[in-house]
């Protein structure tokens, strides 16, 4: 059998790829990733032959890990391959990395039109399409011509239920491009919805040579990762999968309950500290939970968030010192530029609900409200640089708080009031 993954970024090599490398089964396993956009990272590995080194950072120390799981590696537009491997009986699953922005989800959950439409317009004229939901469906309409049978698409970017909202952006699209090709989907691909947590940096020079010190292989693609990771999954696989659970994955009936404490608790509080730590002078997520406070903010933002995670209080709590010790290790550069950007695909997912849940329940919750005044002064240009495709329509609308929460579908006079306040006075 064989993975297919599309996002050959440093997390799927640190998380996904991992998991498949400690699986008892992984020979039988093996993974041809693709590159999202730039070739870069699919020439670099194919030069290594898909070997690379997997620099597992812990508090005092490095642990290096040769992992051997990725057996070919192509860029974005070798579209005759993507096919070809999205045809073959032996592909089982997909799996994605590719970041919230490339859903082209709309703020309702369904695709956006607009940003769709040259891919579809593309597609119809003959042309490959680019964009993930189009990339998607075009490999799966190969599998449909050459009968390569029932596929799992595993989506592992941090979006709520991300299987049903993989499924939605990706039958929106064939509606418009392929409509005969969606019944086919329907019957054949199942939709697995999955939490994933490995914090997980971008490589430095400096890592480039850790790793060659500690192994001896002169990798020119090493990964940072830090020692905890978990990985929950929820959904079928018609055409079977690696033993993942020899690595600590979980399958599990209904993953919401773990989504929401990884998403509001850690991803979150790592929002936070991106646009209001970066603010006060913080390069790194490590330098701004040493500030105290910063540290009282995200406790904050914690207390409100965990409303509305379905957990026990004792496990909540136990999560969020565990997120303190991990977000206090300063070995592992995690910058806050890294997490800021995208803001305006993330404030909606990972702040807005505890808002408007606040809000129903007659409170104004002081600590979300600090996260979205510290997002509109980054939209104003404070802090971390901002680095966002979807930010044009709120950075055209920065300077009126009650225009920006409009567009987040947040409102009221409290709300609007207190965030007012809350931002850097101009
Ligand atoms: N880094 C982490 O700690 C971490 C942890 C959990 C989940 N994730 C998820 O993984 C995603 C990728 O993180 P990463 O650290 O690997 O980043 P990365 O920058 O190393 O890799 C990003 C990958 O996504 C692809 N991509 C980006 N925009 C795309 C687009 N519009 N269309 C198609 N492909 C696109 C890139 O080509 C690249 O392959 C995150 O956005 C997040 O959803 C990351
Ligand atoms: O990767 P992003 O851009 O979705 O978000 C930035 C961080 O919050 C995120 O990468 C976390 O480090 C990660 O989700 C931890 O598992």
């Amino acid at each position: 059998m064989q993975i297919v993954h599309l996002g050959l970024g440093n997390f799927f090599r640190a998380h996904q790829a991992w998991y498949t490398s400690v699986a008892p089964d992984a020979a039988d396993w093996p993974i041809a990733a693709f590159t999202g956009r730039s070739p870069a990272a699919a020439r670099q590995l194919a030069a290594q032959h898909g070997r690379y080194t997997l620099l597992v950072r812990g508090p005092e120390r490095d642990e290096a890990q040769i992992i051997g799981a990725v057996r070919a590696a192509y860029a974005a537009n070798d579209h005759q391959a993507w096919r070809d491997h999205l045809a073959a009986p032996r592909t089982a699953l997909v799996t994605l990395t590719v970041t919230e922005a490339a859903y082209l989800r709309a703020p309702g959950g369904g695709l956006d039109e607009a940003k769709a439409a040259a891919d579809v317009a593309a597609w119809l004229r003959g042309d490959p399409a680019q964009t993930v939901p189009g990339r998607l469906m075009a490999g799966l309409a190969e599998r449909r011509l050459f009968g390569g049978g029932p596929i799992a698409i595993v989506p592992c970017d941090n979006l709520p239920d991300n299987g049903a909202a993989t499924a939605r952006v990706l039958l929106d699209f064939t509606s418009l491009a392929e409509p005969a090709l969606v019944p086919w989907i329907r019957d054949n691909v199942s939709f697995v919805t999955t939490m994933v947590d490995r914090i997980t940096p971008r490589t430095t020079p400096e890592d480039v040579r850790t790793a060659a010190a500690l192994t001896g292989f002169d990798d020119a693609a090493p990964v940072v990762t830090e020692p905890f990771t978990e990985w929950v999954l929820g959904g079928v696989f018609p055409a079977g999968r690696p033993a993942w659970e020899a690595g600590g994955a979980r399958f599990v009936s209904d993953v919401t309950a773990h989504e929401q404490r990884k998403l509001l608790l850690l991803n979150g509080g790592h929002s936070l500290l991106a646009y209001a730590g970066s603010a006060r002078g913080h390069t790194t997520v490590a330098e701004a939970v040493a500030d105290r406070e910063c540290r009282a903010w995200l406790e904050q933002w914690w207390d409100e968030a965990a409303r509305y995670v379905p957990l026990p209080p004792a496990e909540i709590a136990a999560y969020r010192a565990a997120l303190l010790t991990r977000f206090g290790n300063a070995r592992i550069r995690h910058t806050l530029a890294q997490i800021a950007a995208d803001g305006s695909q993330k404030i909606p997912i990972r702040v807005v609900p505890v808002v408007r849940g606040e809000l129903r329940a007659g409170r104004v919750p002081a600590g979300a409200i600090r996260i979205l005044a510290a997002w509109i002064d980054h939209l104003r240009g404070i802090g971390a640089p901002l680095d966002d495709a979807g930010a044009g329509p709120f950075v055209a609308r920065a300077n009126d708080v009650r225009e920006v929460l409009g567009l987040l579908g947040l409102g009221g006079d409290a709300l609007v009031s207190a965030v007012e306040k809350s931002v850097e006075p101009r």
